[in-house]
């Protein structure tokens, strides 16, 4: 049997519900805001800028540098009005033209600093955003089925989009900002200190009325702006819902209804978002009264201190520009903060996720199959997705290498569990599961799967032309491998017909071909991976005679020599299969080819000689 090297489909899992309210659908969507370890995911943000320490270093020098710069300014300027109403004639032993240059260089040289910083904290900020996205990504698809059957796929897509661009916000600006507010803010603490206490008090006396006021905003912005988040979810999901579901809205007329009830969300969404940006436009407006506040009882006060000759009147227009500077880092301290908070709380998410176990982890010793010749052994298999509620039990049959087996049985039966427990989504509760004597579990689950292939009914096409979608089936495959491959398939004469034919772009999933043509497509795929084991679930949709006649020629030839497994639904392969296995209620109930079964006058044989009298088997199972 010839060796395939890829996997030719993902066995999907069914789509999960999109959330409708995401801060009641997920316990988890609440906590979003806070982060549960702080110094934890500190440090392991830590790690990643820890690369580029050199570039950190300067940045943190230039942080130092502008902040220095931007208390210099005005104490110079005090100094020299000091110094000139004093008729000195120098100002720190310089002419006044000297030390207007150095003023002038202290300026200018301010944004400079603040501009290197910012330029390469930038840098910094996006290769490490780079470097955790890789990071996380290529995690996510190392994680196991079962991981993504428990979560929501709306939430682990905000985990890779909008947590990420939270954390890269914030190491863009907010973080160095926070830094460099707090050193403005204890230098000029420093300087006013040291220059009069007195004064210093009474420019401070305006931070508790400050500070009370800023709560008394954000006391009732905060529930707001989470209502807001809360409600703008809620709209994205229903946005989602609706997209994807725009076929059955048409169908069944319900445009009206979408529309109302979009339009209750979003009038959500406008009350929350109006309320929380009123009461929080406030916050300048009081910091900007506070400041003048400020500003009258330092100017005021202090030229009394100055007449009385406690204080210069130098010393006066440092702490009058001093206290103007000082409420801008208290300003963005309290902005950033919030941010900081919430992108420490997005790292934390998007850890969370780096440390979800892989799913080959321990696989070191794992062995690799070169060559599989298909002989496929269930031994006593039993298998239940939760605990305490068994799905399989004590499965145990053989098949030859080559063979076909069908799968009957009811829905909900356990027939794709099985499959999926051969293909080591899942593993097995008790027993064991054998390839060519080898048993699954010991062998590379990568190597495993390359020697399979699906053909599923609902045929997943990636975005790209037929001839890339076929091609990963094999990436090394060249154009004429695919050609022969899509020729053998029977999906040649129609991709030739189509306007590119297999340069034609698929978009959304294939939508511009017929669902025939997309399950032909599945089948050229399987056929260039040339694998040694099939799986196959016989679509049940029907489809025009002559296509599904094409297609019935495609898979006889895909499985000619291969080992597949069939959840049959057409009479014909259940027939002509060599093995049948009847699974109802999680249990092997009949066992063998359609005349031995038909023999044994048991439930397959009622099903086919009395019930059966339609198209599909697992329907009338079911009945
Ligand atoms: N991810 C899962 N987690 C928990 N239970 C599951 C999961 N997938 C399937 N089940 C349950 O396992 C049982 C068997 O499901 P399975 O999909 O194997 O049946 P099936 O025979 O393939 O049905 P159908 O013919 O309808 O596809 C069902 O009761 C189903 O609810």
């Amino acid at each position: 049997m010839p060796k395939s090297n890829a996997l030719t489909e993902p066995f999907l899992q069914p789509r999960p519900a999109v959330i409708k309210d995401p801060s009641k659908a997920s316990g988890e969507y609440k906590q979003k805001k806070r982060a549960k370890n702080v110094s934890g995911t500190l440090s392991r943000i830590w790690k990643y800028l820890a690369r580029r320490k050199l570039k950190l270093g300067l940045v943190l020098f230039m942080v130092l540098i502008s902040s220095a710069l931007a208390l210099l300014g005005p104490y110079m300027i005090g100094i020299a009005v000091d110094n000139y109403l004093s008729g000195e004639g120098t100002f720190w032993g310089m002419g006044w033209v000297r030390f207007l240059i150095v003023l002038g260089v202290v300026y200018f040289l301010g944004p400079i600093t603040m501009f290197l910083q910012s330029v390469w904290m930038i840098e910094i900020a996006q290769e490490t955003v780079y470097r955790m996205r890789v990071d996380l990504f290529s995690h996510l698809h190392k994680l196991p089925i079962p991981f993504f059957g428990k979560r929501q796929q709306g939430e682990l897509m905000s985990r890779v989009t909008n947590d990420m661009e939270n954390v890269s916000a914030t190491l863009n600006s907010s973080a160095i900002q926070i830094f460099s507010s707090i050193l403005i803010l204890f230098g000029t603490l420093g300087v006013m200190l040291s220059l009069s206490p007195l004064l210093t008090l009474l420019t401070f006396i305006v931070v508790p009325l400050m500070a009370i006021g800023m709560r008394w905003i954000t006391r009732r912005t905060g529930p707001l702006f989470k209502e807001r988040q809360s409600n703008l979810g809620d709209l994205n999901g229903y946005i989602e819902e609706t997209l994807s579901g725009q076929r059955i809205i048409k169908a069944f007329s319900q445009e009206d209804r979408v529309k109302q009830e979009f339009a209750v969300r979003n009038e959500r969404i406008r009350l929350s978002g109006f309320w929380a940006q009123t009461i929080s436009g406030m916050i300048p407006k009081l910091m900007n009264s506070l400041n003048n506040l400020s500003f009258a009882l330092v100017a005021g006060l202090g030229g009394i201190l100055a007449i009385n000759g406690q204080v210069t009147i130098g010393v006066i227009i440092i702490f009058v520009e001093y206290a103007r500077q000082f409420t801008r880092p208290l300003n963005d301290l309290a902005n950033q903060w919030n941010t900081l908070l919430s992108a420490i709380a997005g790292a934390e998410r998007v850890f969370e996720i780096m440390d979800e176990e892989v799913e080959n982890k321990d696989e070191g010793k794992a062995v690799k199959l070169d060559h599989v010749e298909g002989e496929v052994k269930f031994e006593h298999v039993s298998f239940g997705y939760d605990e305490g509620r068994s799905i399989l039990s004590d499965i145990s049959f053989e098949a030859k290498p080559g063979e076909t087996i069908a799968l009957v049985g009811p829905t909900g039966a356990g027939k794709t569990t099985l499959i999926q427990l051969l293909s080591r989504f899942y593993d097995t509760s008790s027993g064991k599961i054998t390839i060519d004597g080898q048993e699954i579990g010991t062998i590379q689950r990568e190597n495993l799967r390359s020697h399979m292939a699906f053909v599923l009914q609902d045929t997943f096409l990636f975005e790209g032309t037929i001839r890339e979608n076929i091609r990963y089936g094999r990436l090394d495959a060249t154009d004429e491998e695919i050609e022969e491959a899509a020729k053998l398939a029977n999906a040649h004469s129609f991709i030739v017909r189509l306007e590119d034919g297999y340069d034609k772009k698929l978009t959304n999933g294939g939508s511009g071909i017929s669902q025939g043509q997309k399950q032909l497509l599945a089948i050229a795929r399987a056929m260039l991976a040339d694998p040694a084991i099939l799986v196959l679930d016989e679509a049940t949709s029907s489809i025009d005679t002559v296509t599904e006649i094409k297609i019935q020629q495609g898979l006889q030839r895909l499985m000619k020599g291969r080992t597949s497994f069939v959840i049959a639904h057409r009479l014909n392969t259940i027939r002509q299969a060599d093995q049948i296995l009847v699974l109802k209620d999680g249990g092997l109930l009949e066992h063998g080819s359609h005349e031995e079964l038909l023999e044994q006058g048991g439930f397959y044989s009622g099903l086919y000689n009395g019930l059966y009298n339609g198209q599909d088997m697992q329907e009338e199972a079911g009945d």
